[in-house]
């Protein structure tokens, strides 16, 4: 064991804590128990941990064992409900309990309070007191984490759980709670078998009371005075277990808002029309998702061409008065922000406001508290425009660079960068790739970042710097070396700089297959002497590659999900022109040819949407660096996906598709570029084999 910073909370009602951060504390614990249920025993060692089958039959016995050692003769009167109530649950045992394959690692006393929660953000970094753990019914686990719902046991007594006494604001409701369990952990929703789960631990607190009441009685027990009460607490256990299996049902026959095919505002998408299972997400999710739906069709489709003709023109380097009024809509319409993941807003949320409650203006700044997942359904839909992401604050490179000062910035860097690019006032630049050296490898930059008393001075060249040509932009995030002499990965840091610093000159803008992406751009910019204060370097010198990892994660994903949101821009526009034209007699829609292409295309879309969503829970659930394989995976999968859809999309308009009358070509250039841009398919290709060979080297 190992010391670990934390917090423990010990009340399930999170007393003192705001409506938001409960939601996210609970969302937080069901993840965890997800990602705990999930593990795989076999691979890590624990297989043979306990007996897999029959958990829940055992432990009856075990308990009522235990019970009856613990009355009787010369001992507390035993409670005949106990006895009945052992008899109930030996014959309510549900079917699944004998089958091993649904059983895995089972805590035995998943707690609020054996939960240590990071010390600022909402997620659990540590769970404590295994001394119950085995291998059995992880059911059990779930019930035991909902137990507050039902009863509030407090030292002397048992008071009515939230269900009764009304749930704090920001908790979800019972249902809720266990969906969210359920959709992170791939279980089905336990429907009538819930309330045996819930008696079963009902029962065995009763029975671990009534041992220490026992030993309170013959003078031996460690609960000093306290254990005086448990022999009244457990019978009281006992009447709720009995309360619990009197009620009707305890759970709706299906988890909460499970959605509609018409809920997600677009009836034909077959892939979400089922209402439950691993991927479905929460109603909030589905709301917003149709909001920016329609967002899309209202504002965003009809100005493409606009915004394309302005790109296009002598003045292609400003900014469009349309985009930034949309910019302004989409704030209005609660649209804004919503890739800041819930524990990165914490942080922030925190050095913002010294610990003080932040104004709602400041507050709404920090998305809407969703996970990677979430977003991954929203962030798919501003994809199938190249003008989208910008309108809700939601473009690269700026998420990658709010990503990092959210992480890594200090409460100075926060307040001075990260509040202008989060009101969307000012835009970013992200400046790795040098145009010298393979910068796919990163330990080749050579930029040189060198301390000279209270300033660093900046020398190198860089090329492909993403919107910094854009007249909003205001901040690039520079990596060089601070010591050459260094281990290979402490010699980069990260810097912070003003674009309007001197030295730093824009040489021109790169175009892409003859886009140059105005007025965002990608410049090679050099820089020469360039000085900035030493303040402005990000977490420490040697520390950049520690921040590239960290940024790069969800930033790839990101990539990832517009590229499936332009995959399906591509399927749609393809299919509605098949419909349409006709070639040798037939509508194209109506070739065998067709047919078979649109399918497959289907088909590579559907799995590569999976990849990506898996990979988004895969980073929340178990973070960054363990993810990296699946993010690799999405990384190598999206890019080839969209290209292939996009370029039969072409095909499908003819010369049109080639032209800039239509959005395909420029689509599938901007996908073309992410087969190397946040690493070359290669290097993802090679973190995949590396991981496949270490799983088999174990
Ligand atoms: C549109 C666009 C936007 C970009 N935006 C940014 C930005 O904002 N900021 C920024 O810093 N950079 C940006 N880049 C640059 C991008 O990240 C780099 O181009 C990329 O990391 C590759 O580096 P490189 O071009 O130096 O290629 P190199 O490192 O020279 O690699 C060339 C080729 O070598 C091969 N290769 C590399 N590694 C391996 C391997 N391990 N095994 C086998 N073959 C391998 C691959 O085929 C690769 O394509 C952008 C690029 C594009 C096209």
């Amino acid at each position: 064991m190992e010391y670990l910073e934390g917090r423990i909370l010990l009340d399930p009602k999170l007393p003192g804590i705001t409506p938001n951060r409960r939601a996210a504390i609970y969302r937080a614990i069901a993840k965890t128990l997800a990602a705990l249920h999930s593990a795989d025993v076999d691979s890590i060692g624990l297989g043979k941990y306990g007996r897999r089958d029959s958990y829940c039959k055992r432990q009856i016995e075990r308990w009522a064992k235990q019970y009856i050692a613990s009355t009787g003769e010369g001992k507390p009167v035993g409670n005949p409900k106990m006895f009945e109530l052992i008899d109930w649950l030996r014959q309510h045992i549900p079917l699944e309990d004998s089958r091993a394959v649904t059983t895995g690692l089972v805590h035995g006393d998943f707690r609020i309070d054996n939960l240590v929660f990071h010390p600022i953000e909402d997620r659990v970094v540590g769970i404590l007191d295994w001394e119950l753990s085995t291998l059995g019914n992880q059911m059990c686990d779930v019930a035991n984490i909902c137990l507050p719902y039902i009863m509030d046991l407090k030292p002397d007594r048992l008071d009515e759980g939230f269900e009764v006494s009304g749930i704090p604001e920001g908790i979800p409701s019972q249902s809720e709670y266990l969906a969210e369990y359920c959709s992170a952990a791939g279980k089905p929703w336990p429907g009538t078998a819930w309330k045996f789960y819930i008696a079963f631990n009902l029962f065995r607190g009763a029975s671990i009371l009534a041992g220490v009441y026992s030993r309170w009685i013959m003078g031996n027990a460690s609960g000093g005075e306290r254990a005086k009460h448990t022999g009244r607490v457990a019978n009281s256990l006992i009447d709720s277990a009995w309360a619990v299996i009197e009620q009707k049902s305890l759970l709706p026959e299906h988890p909460p808002s499970g959605p509609k095919a018409q809920d997600w505002g677009e009836t034909e998408d077959q892939s979400l029309s089922n209402s439950r299972g691993k991927f479905v997400p929460r109603k909030k999710v589905l709301e917003l998702r149709s909001r920016l739906i329609k967002f899309m069709e209202d504002h965003i489709y009809p100005m493409e061409n606009e915004f394309s003709k302005l790109a296009n023109s002598t003045l292609r380097w400003t900014v469009h008065p349309e985009e930034e009024k949309l910019k302004e809509l989409a704030k209005k319409e609660g649209l804004w922000n919503l890739w800041v993941p819930a524990d990165s807003a914490a942080r922030a949320r925190n050095l913002i406001s010294d610990g003080r409650m932040l104004s709602d203006d400041a507050s709404n700044l920090l998305g809407v508290g969703l996970s990677n997942l979430e977003y991954g359904y929203l962030c798919e839909i501003m994809g199938r425009s190249v003008w989208a992401p910008q309108v809700f604050n939601c473009g690269a490179p700026d998420t990658g660079n709010m990503e990092v000062l959210l992480r890594y910035g200090n409460k100075e860097q926060l307040h001075e960068w990260l509040i202008p690019l989060l009101e969307g006032k000012i835009r970013s630049g992200f400046s790795m790739t040098e145009p010298q050296v393979a910068s796919s490898d990163a330990t080749n930059i050579e930029c040189s970042i060198k301390r000279q008393g209270d300033s660093y001075i900046i020398n190198g060249k860089k090329w492909w710097t993403s919107g910094a040509m854009d007249p909003r932009c205001k901040l690039l995030i520079v990596m060089g070396k601070t010591d050459f002499t260094a281990p290979i990965h402490k010699q980069q840091s990260m810097i912070l700089v003003d674009i309007q610093t001197p030295g730093i000159h824009i040489k021109r803008p790169l175009t892409v297959f003859g886009f140059d992406d105005a007025p965002h751009g990608h410049a090679e910019i050099s820089f020469e002497n360039v000085r900035v204060p030493a303040t402005n370097i990000l977490l420490g010198e040697g520390r950049g590659f520690e921040i590239a990892q960290g940024r790069l994660g969800p930033g790839r994903l990101h990539h990832c999900m517009r590229l499936i949101g332009a995959a399906e821009r591509g399927m749609q526009l393809m299919v509605q022109r098949a419909l349409k034209r006709r070639v040798f007699g037939k509508l194209i829609a109506e070739q065998g040819s067709f047919l078979s292409d649109v399918a497959k295309c289907r088909v590579e879309l559907e799995q590569t949407r999976l990849l990506v969503l898996e990979a988004a829970d895969q980073l929340d659930r178990l973070g960054n660096k363990k993810a990296r394989g699946t993010i690799a995976m999405a990384k190598v999968a999206a890019p080839n996906m969209a290209l292939k859809v996009l370029d039969m999309a072409m095909q499908v308009h003819g010369a049109a598709g080639l032209s800039s009358d239509t959005v395909l070509a420029h689509l599938w250039a901007t996908a073309r570029t992410l087969r190397i841009a946040d690493g070359p398919d290669e290097v993802h290709l090679g973190t995949i084999a590396k991981l496949e060979l270490q799983r088999a080297k174990l």
